[in-house]
């Protein structure tokens, strides 16, 4: 059997498999006729009552009345509510297209209009009440149907789970106690000691293996009630020859949702990253042009005072601020290592997210994209080195060693320079209140959406401060995506 699955995760794989193509209602389909084949292969024709929820849950059981109808079995339905309460979409339509194959779905809204002795005059009974969506102690009418269903001599079948049951622990203050589970996709831990069979409702694998919308809905960024500071502070390392570099990744950061971004930049490029942007607090460092050792007793309160480093870019190479740059990759745990910091005999932690060329220089693997998408490169890096790595290409490849996630937005307008500057800055933001992992994944599908509304916009005219521009916009697209 696969390995479990958590409710969080199986809500990320319905929304990617809608993003991916595959609908609600398809899965909807696939979970009811599933449900029903369940029984065919294991009843006779007999009478069947099925209980549904207003949920999905319920919808669930609506689609495996009418595939248990269309074999004849004799089948009676009972809407534990109102079919206003229904929320207008694949349950609703469940609903209706049970009513128009002549099944009666009878509305019970108070405990006191349950036919109690329906209970005892079916064979089988489907519990199709509550689902992953249950929250608390079953409310009436569920509650006496739960005890109802658990007194009665009928075959007892729970859809995904029985009703009442929290999937991710087991615990039950009530819940009803069937003879079978038919659970979909993968098993849930807190299914351990009942007898599951687990159904394939046809999640495609693409919203397995690829980031997507499902990825980004859990991600933490500024709350309603947070204070200032409180979603995140990014302090980014870098300028010197380059300063456009250190001001895309600061700008992208607060647009991705980091309350303060501090760049610590050579003095004589800090004054001009400065005239960038009003929102950017710039520190300039001891030298004019370089980063250089010295750097390092001035940067000690600040990397102690952010949640998250970004550094490299812009900073150039010299030898001297590459010895600065692996002294402070050495004190800093969340970090995202970028550009000229990304070198083999570099001290490299968190998050690095190297192109095509900075992978083959950091791991000596210069394999083409085909190769890598296909090959575990990437995650066995990772994996040696301890750290998460997003290999930017037409295909990103992230890996924390363990996981690989692959992501498919973005195009080929975004070889403009500067678009990894930008992802760089999203996934610092990101880091500062969410795993490297998710940080990664949730930063590259934001960055490469970013780029896809920039293209809409302007074609392959677009320029990495295009790319910054939509990064809001991306991201209340995706984070609301259900
Ligand atoms: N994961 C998948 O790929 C698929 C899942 N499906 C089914 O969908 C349910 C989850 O549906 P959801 O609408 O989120 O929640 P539920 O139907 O479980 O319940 C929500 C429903 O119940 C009411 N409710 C919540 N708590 C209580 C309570 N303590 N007492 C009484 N009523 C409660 C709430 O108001 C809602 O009305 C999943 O389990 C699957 O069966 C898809 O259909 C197929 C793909
Ligand atoms: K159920």
């Amino acid at each position: 059997m696969a390995g479990y699955i958590t409710v969080e995760d199986m809500r990320a794989l319905e929304a990617n498999s809608n993003y991916f193509g595959v609908s609600y209602g398809e899965l909807m389909e696939n979970a009811g006729k599933s449900v029903a084949a369940s029984i065919i292969s294991k009843k006779r024709r007999c009478s069947v009552l099925v209980l549904c929820g207003t949920g999905n849950n319920g919808g669930d059981g609506f689609v495996t009345a009418r595939y248990l109808r269309r074999a004849n079995f004799e089948v009676f339905t009972v809407l534990l509510g109102h079919s206003s309460g229904i929320k207008p979409g694949p349950t609703s339509v469940n609903l209706e297209r049970l009513r128009a194959v002549g099944v009666d779905v009878r509305e019970i809204v108070s405990p006191e209009m349950l036919p109690k002795e329906i209970f005892e005059s079916y064979d089988i009974i489907v519990d199709a009440i509550l689902g992953t969506g249950v929250k608390g102690t079953p409310r009436e009418p569920a509650s006496s149907a739960i005890d109802l269903i658990n007194q009665s001599r009928a075959y007892k079948v729970s859809i995904d789970m029985p009703s009442g049951l929290d999937p991710d622990t087991g615990e039950c203050a009530k819940c009803v106690k069937p003879d079978l589970v038919v659970t979909f996709h993968a098993p849930k831990k807190g299914l351990e000691k009942y007898n599951v069979e687990v159904a394939d409702i046809g999640i495609p694998e693409k919203a397995m293996k690829y980031v997507g919308p499902g990825n980004i809905r859990g991600i933490k960024t500024r709350g309603d009630y947070s204070h200032k500071g409180e979603s995140g502070r990014v302090l980014i390392i870098g300028g010197g020859p380059y300063t456009g570099a250190p001001a895309l990744s600061g700008i992208a950061a607060l647009k991705a949702g980091a309350d303060v971004v501090t760049i610590a930049a050579p003095a004589r490029a800090a004054d001009i990253i400065a005239s960038f942007s009003p929102d950017l607090i710039v520190k300039p460092l001891t030298d004019r042009d370089i980063l250089v050792d010295e750097d390092i007793e001035c940067l000690t309160p600040l990397l102690a005072r952010n949640d998250v480093v970004v550094m490299g870019m812009g900073l150039g190479d010299s030898p001297r601020t590459l010895a600065a740059v692996s002294k402070i990759m050495s004190v800093c745990d969340r970090i995202v290592i970028d550009a000229e910091a990304l070198r083999p005999d570099m001290p490299l932690r968190g998050i690095v997210t190297p192109h095509r060329g900075e992978f083959k220089r950091i791991s000596g693997e210069d394999a083409s994209p085909e190769e890598l998408f296909a090959s575990e490169t990437v995650r066995s890096f990772s994996e040696s080195k301890k750290i998460v790595t997003v290999l930017k290409g037409k295909i990103d490849i992230i890996s924390d060693g363990k996981l690989v996630k692959f992501n498919g937005t973005g195009n080929a307008g975004m070889t403009v320079g500067g678009t990894g500057d930008v992802l760089a800055g999203i996934i610092g933001a990101l880091y500062c209140k969410n795993s490297a992992f998710d940080a990664a994944c949730a930063g590259t599908f934001i960055n490469g959406a970013a780029g896809d509304m920039a293209f809409d916009d302007k074609g392959y005219g677009l320029v990495a401060s295009d790319v910054v521009n939509m990064i809001p916009y991306a991201m209340k697209k995706y984070r609301h995506y259900l």
